[in-house]
């Protein structure tokens, strides 16, 4: 039996300079699949709203769906790092937040993960202090997407800078993780290389400590046919869903994913 993966784990990785591996899953079967076969974080993520229930955007989903489903995923795992995405809203006050966070825990997530910028900081304090570790998503946060009209790449030009002293200030807050959504590789290294926290990646080009995808995507299935440019179909050259993960495992690991055609320029 190997142990079970800690945030004390991942920082060590990080020190150690071996890339990080995440994976969205959402229930038993596949959280089952993906923690045997080398993938040392799953997220619970709320793109479940788009990839299982549907909708064109990740707004609909509820605490109560991703209680049930951060539920389904803990029955499965076996031993890797549970995130869960706070939905959109759930986050809106600080009870609020409170009370979210309890159900995502209590439903058997190790770290919460909430999208914004600085204005978390003080959340971020809080949480720790009640036994609450936090990942922030910044870049591209999709519950945001009606505030940027559409799914745009982010961090370029003089928001670059923003980006950096935002994670700076996050870091410092006392967050366990960053993941950088959709921003220029150039701006995701330096800020993995600033912060002593992991940074996990998506469309963030290779610099970053570890990389996530969704499951679907990366297993070729899509609804709507337009994949982002950051996916990489890992069932294309291989015979079966476990062998298309341990894939991607290898290819995070060894550093040919992402390559540059997944990759955003400054
Ligand atoms: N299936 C799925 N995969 C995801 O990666 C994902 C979801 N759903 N749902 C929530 C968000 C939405 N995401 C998205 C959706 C679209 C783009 C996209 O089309 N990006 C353009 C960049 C446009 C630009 O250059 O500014 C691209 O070409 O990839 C990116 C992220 C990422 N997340
Ligand atoms: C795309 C990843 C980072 C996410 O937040 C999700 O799957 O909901
Ligand atoms: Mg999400």
């Amino acid at each position: 039996m190997k142990p079970n993966i800690t945030l004390t784990t991942l920082n060590k990785l990080k020190q150690q300079g071996e890339k990080i591996t995440m994976l969205t899953s959402y229930d038993a079967t596949f959280s089952h699949v993906a923690s045997s076969h080398g993938v040392e974080v799953i997220l619970v993520g709320d793109s479940l709203g788009m990839v299982l229930q549907g909708h064109d955007s990740t707004l609909p989903v509820s605490i109560a769906d991703m209680a049930y489903h951060t539920a389904a995923v803990k029955r499965g795992n076996q031993g890797a790092l549970i995130v869960s995405d706070l939905p959109f809203m759930a986050a809106a006050t600080l009870e609020q937040t409170y009370a979210s966070c309890a159900q995502l825990m209590q439903a058997g997530a190790h770290v919460v993960k909430l999208e914004g910028g600085t204005w978390l900081a003080d959340t971020v304090q809080r949480l720790n202090e009640r036994g609450i570790p936090s990942c922030i998503h910044l870049g591209l946060t999709p519950q945001s997407v009606n505030v940027f009209g559409g799914y745009k790449v982010q961090g370029r030009g003089d928001a670059a800078q923003k980006l950096f002293d935002d994670c700076c200030e996050l870091a410092a807050a006392g967050a366990a993780m960053l993941l950088l959504e959709c921003v220029p590789s150039e701006l995701a290294s330096r800020i993995s290389q600033a912060v002593e926290i992991p940074v996990i990646g998506i469309g963030a080009g290779p610099g970053a400590d570890g990389q996530v995808l969704v499951l679907h995507d990366m297993l070729g299935l899509s609804l709507t046919g337009r994949v982002p440019k950051f996916v990489k179909n890992f069932m294309q050259d291989q015979p079966s869903i476990s062998s298309a993960i341990a894939a991607y495992v290898k290819a995070v690991k060894d550093g040919s994913f992402p390559a540059q055609e997944h990759e955003f320029s400054a």
